[in-house]
């Protein structure tokens, strides 16, 4: 095998992942980012969860919210539901792994509130489940996934915003959704702050 070759294929896998997600998604991540700033200018929170590099994903988006993205700014407000081992080894142990966001977005989601799923494979059952909840709250969700969607895909509704990565890898769609998330924060920057750096 040539390693140097095949290591460099990612590098070609991945320019044309994001100029198709570019194509794709451009559109429906401008609306997320008016619904976010909207909820935030309405005192309203946003929510994140994902599984494994995605929880990774949800904190680090929520850090960039609470601390800051590229500019001072105020704090906005966002939790990240992967966070907090107490609460995810005690609803996991006495719930169930299937609630462990569920179970925050009920004890902390209001109407307006946004919830920000994040599953490469739209079918992890706890990101389902909190989905559900979210639903049941009056929140609007902002999925981003990827492989067709999965589950997540189809009960979304036309209130949500599904930011489906064109690719059936987990590795390409987890490097679409940090520069998803990334683009999010600018754009929230931008309404907050102008758009010139
Ligand atoms: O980061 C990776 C793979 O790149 C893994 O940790 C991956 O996130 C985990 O297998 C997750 O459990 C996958 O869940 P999901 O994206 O399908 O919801
Ligand atoms: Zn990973």
């Amino acid at each position: 095998m040539d390693m140097t070759a095949h290591l460099a294929s990612h590098f070609d896998d991945a320019i044309d992942t994001f100029k198709a997600s570019a194509r794709e998604l451009a559109e429906p991540l401008a609306v997320a980012v008016e619904l976010m700033f909207a909820a935030l200018a309405n005192n309203n929170k946003i929510l994140a969860c994902g599984n494994g590099g995605s929880a990774a994903d949800a904190q680090h988006f929520i850090a960039e919210l609470v601390g800051r993205f590229e500019r001072d700014r105020l704090p906005l407000a966002g939790i990240a539901l992967n966070t907090d081992t107490s609460i995810l080894t005690a609803v996991g142990n006495d719930y169930g792994f299937n609630a462990i966001f569920e179970r925050q977005v009920n004890a902390l989601g209001q109407p307006g509130d946004i919830l920000v799923a994040i599953s490469t494979s739209g079918n992890s059952g706890n990101v389902i489940k909190a989905i559900e909840a979210a639903h049941d709250r009056e929140m609007t969700v902002i999925a981003l996934t990827g492989k067709g969607g999965g589950e997540i895909g189809a009960m979304l509704t036309s209130h949500d915003i599904h930011l489906c990565v064109p690719h059936d890898r987990t590795m390409r769609i987890q490097e679409v959704h940090i520069l998803l998330l990334h683009a999010l924060c600018d754009g929230i920057d931008a309404l907050l702050l102008g758009d010139t750096l």
